[in-house]
C-alpha cells in the first residue's frame, strides 16, 4: 500500500515513518511513503503558500495554486483524503475499509485550513481523528497511516491480533497481563493460569463486555452480541448505569393546565392508553416514578379504580407484568403536588424539564441525560394540545422538541415520553 502525504512540513514524518513497526514495514515492502510539500509548487521568491482570508478574521488559509499542483503532480493518488476537524470520523471500520485501496493521498491542512475550492474541483473525501483541533493535519495523517497500515496483511506478524483488538467486533479489548504473576502482592487473574482455554475465551468475552458498558456504552449498538452476553450485562450493576440514571428520572403527565386546539387553557380527561403505555415506559426504564394529575374529582376516582384493577383486582390474575408496570404509578391534583412528592422521595427538589412540540427549547437530551446522573429530574408531559405556557414558564428548563426541523411533530403524549425516555437513558446505558 502508498500513502502520498501532501504537507508543508515533510520532516515531521521523519522518525515516526521509519522506526518500529511502520519502519518494518517499509523495509519489507509492505507500505511505503512519498511527501509531496506544496512549497516546492510556488512561483514567488518567498514560496508563499498562505494568505489571509477573504471577509477577515484571524489566521491564513492555505492558497489554492500551490495545493493544487502539488495534487496534480501525484502519478497515483488513489483515494485523496484530508484531514479535518469537520470530516468524516476515523473509526476502525473506515481504516478497514481504507485498508483495501492500493493508494491513498493525504492531505495535511495547517493554518486555518485550505481554500474550500481545492475541496469543490478535487474528489477529496475530509477525515477527523477526533472533536478537538490540532497545529495541523500531520498528527491527524499519522493515525490515519497506523491505523491502516496495521491491517494491511502480514504487517502485524500473526494476522489474528487485528481481529481481536478493540473495535474488531464493536467492543473494547479486553485487559492484558504478562509476568511477573505478582507484581506489588497483586496477581494476575487465577482463571487466565488455569490453561482452560474456553473459560480464559470466557472470561476475557465477560471483562470486554464489562468494560465497553462501563467505558463506551455507546458503540454497544453496533457490538455483534450473543444473547449469552446479553445475559452477562444484565447481571452487571452499574453505578451511574441506567439504574442509576433511571431511578432519577421521574415523569409527570398533566391534564391541566393545558391546551385545547383553540389555544385555550383547560382541564381535559384522562386517556387510558396513556395511564398504560407511560407506566410500561416507566417500569421498563426503571424510573423513579410515573406521576399523572388531574385536578377533575372524577378523573382521578376513574384513575385510582384503573389502578386498583391492575395492582390488586382482577387485572393481577389477568396480566401480572402490568401489575408490576402500574406499581410506578402515583395520583395527583396538580404539579405542585407531584413536585412535593418527588423532593420527598429523592430527598431533593427534581429540576424540572417541561417539553412542548413547538418552539426552540433551552435545553438537549445530553444535558438532561446529564443532569439525571447527579439529581431528580422531573420530566413534564402535556395532553391535549400541549402545556399550558406557565407550566413552560415556570419550569426550569424547555426540553428541545423531537423532531424539531421536521415539518410535522405532532406525537401522542405516550409516544414522545418513550421517544424521550429513551433518548435520555438509551437501551446501552
Ligand atoms: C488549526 S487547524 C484548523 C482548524 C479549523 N480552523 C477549524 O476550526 O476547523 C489546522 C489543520 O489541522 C488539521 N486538524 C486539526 N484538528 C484536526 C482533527 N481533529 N482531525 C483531523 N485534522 C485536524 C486540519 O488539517 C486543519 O486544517
Amino acid at each position: 500500500m502508498h500513502f502520498n502525504i501532501v504537507t508543508l512540513f515533510p520532516e515531521f514524518f521523519d522518525s515516526p515513518l521509519s522506526c518500529a513497526m511502520l519502519g518494518k514495514g517499509v523495509e519489507e515492502d509492505l507500505v511505503s511513503f512519498s511527501l509531496t510539500n506544496p512549497r516546492d509548487y510556488t512561483e514567488d521568491n518567498r514560496h508563499t503558500v498562505d494568505d489571509r482570508p477573504y471577509g477577515g478574521g484571524p489566521g491564513m488559509v492555505m492558497m489554492c495554486d500551490p495545493l493544487s499542483k502539488a495534487l496534480d503532480g501525484l502519478k497515483k493518488p488513489g483515494r485523496i483524503l484530508m484531514l479535518t476537524p469537520r470530516g468524516r470520523q476515523m473509526t476502525q471500520s473506515f481504516a478497514r475499509e481504507l485498508a483495501q485501496e492500493e493508494n491513498i493521498t493525504l492531505v495535511c491542512g495547517r493554518y486555518e485550513g485550505i481554500d474550500e475550492r481545492i475541496l469543490e474541483q478535487y474528489p477529496i473525501e475530509g477525515v477527523s481523528v477526533g472533536d478537538f483541533v490540532l497545529n495541523g493535519g500531520e498528527a491527524a495523517a499519522l493515525c490515519v497511516i497506523e491505523s491502516v497500515s496495521r491491517l494491511v496483511p502480514n504487517f502485524m506478524g500473526h494476522e489474528d491480533s487485528g481481529d481481536e483488538e478493540s473495535f474488531s467486533h464493536g467492543l473494547l479489548e479486553y485487559p492484558h497481563y504478562t509476568r511477573p504473576a505478582e507484581f506489588r502482592g497483586q496477581a494476575v487473574p487465577d482463571v487466565l493460569t488455569c490453561g482452560d482455554h474456553a473459560r480464559i475465551a470466557e472470561w476475557r468475552r465477560e471483562k470486554a463486555l464489562e468494560l465497553t458498558l462501563k467505558q463506551r456504552p455507546d458503540i454497544l449498538e453496533d457490538a455483534e452480541l450473543t444473547v449469552e452476553d446479553m445475559h452477562f450485562m444484565r447481571k452487571i450493576r452499574r453505578s451511574g448505569g441506567v439504574e442509576t440514571l433511571g431511578k432519577n428520572l421521574y415523569l409527570a403527565l398533566l391534564h391541566a393546565p393545558v391546551l385545547n386546539k383553540f389555544g385555550q387553557t383547560t382541564a381535559v380527561s384522562l386517556t387510558n392508553f396513556d395511564v398504560h403505555d407511560i407506566a410500561r415506559v416507566s417500569r421498563t426504564y426503571g424510573l423513579g416514578g410515573y406521576y399523572i394529575a388531574t385536578p377533575l374529582e372524577d378523573q382521578r376516582r376513574l384513575l385510582e379504580r384503573l389502578i386498583g384493577h391492575w395492582l390488586d383486582g382482577p387485572g393481577r390474575q389477568a396480566n401480572r407484568d402490568r401489575t408490576d408496570a402500574f406499581g410506578s404509578i402515583h395520583t395527583a391534583t396538580d404539579l405542585a403536588e407531584i413536585v412535593a412528592a418527588v423532593e420527598k422521595k429523592a430527598g431533593q427538589r427534581p429540576v424540572i424539564v417541561a417539553t412542548s412540540a413547538r418552539g426552540a427549547g433551552n435545553v438537549s437530551i445530553p444535558t438532561v441525560r446529564k443532569w439525571t446522573g447527579d439529581r431528580p429530574v422531573l420530566l413534564v408531559m402535556g395532553t391535549a394540545s400541549g402545556l399550558a405556557p406557565e407550566v413552560l414558564e415556570d419550569a426550569d428548563a424547555i426540553l428541545r422538541p423531537i423532531r424539531n426541523l421536521g415539518p410535522y411533530n405532532h406525537l401522542s403524549v405516550r409516544s414522545a415520553t418513550a421517544i424521550i425516555v429513551d433518548r435520555v437513558l438509551g437501551d446501552a446505558y
